[in-house]
């Protein structure tokens, strides 16, 4: 998992990085222009579109004049917009790339700028060296740049955005951000979703060894690392090895949960679904998934399950007594979603009783309920981090970018997903797959970055197709595709 390193780490990761391989930081520099004029080559930008390139006297500024130049060698109409005095004095690389733009680019200061025209913005003003209150003569760039009607990009991050805290200024709106190395942790925060949009992640070469000096407790899941969290299975496993999984909830009008929650399971490889049900409400369930049983008896031996998940569907009313006997008589870690987590929250004397390990899923609205609203997220994050560590549980923040808050601290941020699983009944296709996962004996730990990753990426293979029209069921439909994309056996 890539290591997501706080603004000044970055500056001494690069000077390791110089001296360890030997390569200038203006090399660095190049790769990071070249990087991103790669991505912009897969995305098939028009030609007829001029490019708009906002450059800072900074090194950010520096990536932006080597992708002027770039862009100008693949015959892109580009003119460059100087966020700088002419007796500014650059940084070294930013200066040795300005040098370098060639004849046919067209050098202009950014108040010449007509944000009426037809185009492409790069916005290379600002990047991981902002610091403090943007300056008076910042904040006009930022406004030329925000008036802009065209598509605006940011290299490396969004100018104005710090690169570790909430935003609390103005800041550049982009609808993509195309950033190096790893992504910048403020990137990653909802609040700031308008200004950063889509996220784009270059490497520049810079190895996972080379993070290992550097301590962070904030992680950036990508599809690389998932093969290595997942069991093998092999010729003689059987039925028993993918475990025998138990789902609590459903309850009058709130079936689907539960329906989607099996349905889940069993596409994620659960053996044997079961699901404690409204006896009532029973038939909806057994028309619904004719794979899952029904347990109606008043008091189930827990122990049989390798896992069980809580929650989807369930309601409250009158449920607290049921998830306290749960916790008194089933040991192992549990999936604690929706319902579960609200009961939680008007419960709290039961959270010490929770199986340690156990595994909260809340969006954010049940996160605020658990542990109270946040001015941030950051301060989400702390409070997650807080909670796990006091009482050994483990909890997802679900949204885009979910973040996997584990119980020894480690924080990690899921890349896949898209906008179109805010989707009702999304949350309740998760609960079945990690408890799915546990139950086919992964670890918490395992089953969380497995089952997070999956959901998400299952997400994406839907929506790729459905787009806005997608629904949670072709959510766990997709399930199945993962497993392929991913090539897991
Ligand atoms: N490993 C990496 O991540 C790499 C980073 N590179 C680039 O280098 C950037 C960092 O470069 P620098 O450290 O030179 O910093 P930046 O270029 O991000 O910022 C420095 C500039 O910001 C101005 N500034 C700072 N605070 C301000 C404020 N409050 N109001 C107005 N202006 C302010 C400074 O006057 C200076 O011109 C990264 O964001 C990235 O774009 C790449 O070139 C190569 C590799
Ligand atoms: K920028």
């Amino acid at each position: 998992m890539l290591k997501i390193l706080s603004g000044n780490q970055v500056k001494k990761l690069d000077s390791a990085h110089l001296e360890l391989k030997v390569i200038s930081s203006f090399e660095l520099m190049e790769r990071a222009a070249v990087g991103f004029s790669n991505w912009w080559k897969s995305k098939l930008f028009s030609k007829n579109l001029p490019v708009f390139v906002f450059c800072g006297a900074g090194n950010n500024g520096g990536d932006g004049f080597a992708i002027a130049r770039l862009l100008h060698k693949m015959d892109y109409t580009v003119s460059v917009f100087k966020c700088f005095e002419d007796r500014t004095s650059l940084s070294e690389d930013a200066g040795k790339n300005y040098a370098l733009l060639s004849e046919g680019i067209e050098i202009k200061s950014w108040q010449e700028f007509d944000p009426t025209r037809k185009g492409i913005l790069i916005d290379a003003f600002l990047g991981v060296g902002f610091k403090g209150a943007l300056r008076s003569d910042a904040e006009g760039i930022i406004e030329k740049i925000n008036s802009f009607t065209g598509k605006i990009i940011a290299v490396d991050i969004p100018s104005g955005l710090p690169s570790d805290d909430v935003l609390k200024g103005n800041c550049v709106r982009a609808s993509i951000t195309v950033t190096f190395a790893f992504p910048k942790l403020s990137l990653l925060f909802p609040e700031h979703a308008r200004n950063v949009g889509e996220i784009v992640l270059v490497d520049i070469g810079i190895s996972d060894g080379e993070y290992d000096s550097f301590s962070s407790s904030f992680f950036y899941l990508r599809d690389r690392d998932i093969s290595g969290f997942h069991r093998e299975f092999h010729r003689f496993s059987h039925k028993g090895d993918f475990g025998k999984v138990l789902l609590i909830g459903g309850s009058k009008g709130k079936m689907g949960a539960v329906v989607l929650s099996s349905k889940s399971a069993l596409r994620t490889g659960s053996g044997l679904v079961s699901c404690k049900v409204d006896s009532e409400e029973r038939l909806i369930l057994q028309t619904a998934v004719p794979e899952a049983m029904c347990r109606l008896e008043e008091k189930i031996d827990y122990r049989e399950f390798d896992a069980i998940g809580v929650g989807p569907g369930l309601g409250t009313e009158g449920k607290t007594a049921l998830l306290e006997d749960l916790f008194e008589r089933y040991s192992k870690p549990l999936v604690l979603d929706a319902d579960a987590i609200n009961l939680l929250a008007l419960n709290q004397h039961l959270i010490p009783m929770i199986p340690k390990n156990s595994i909260l899923t809340p969006h954010l609205g049940e996160f605020d309920r658990l542990l109270g609203t946040s001015v941030n997220h950051l301060e989400r994050l702390e409070k997650a981090f807080l909670f796990c560590k006091k009482w050994g549980l483990n909890l997802v923040i679900k949204g885009a970018n979910s973040v996997i808050c584990l119980a020894d601290g480690r924080q990690i941020f899921n890349s896949s997903g898209t906008k179109y699983m805010a989707t009702g009944g999304s949350g309740d296709v998760l609960t079945g797959i990690l408890t799915s996962f546990l139950g086919q004996s992964y670890s918490p730990e395992q089953a969380l970055i497995c089952g997070v990753f999956h959901h998400g990426l299952a997400g994406e293979l839907a929506g790729k197709i459905k787009r806005r029209g997608t629904i949670a069921s072709d959510i766990i439909e997709a399930i199945p595709d993962t497993f392929i994309q991913l090539d897991i056996s």
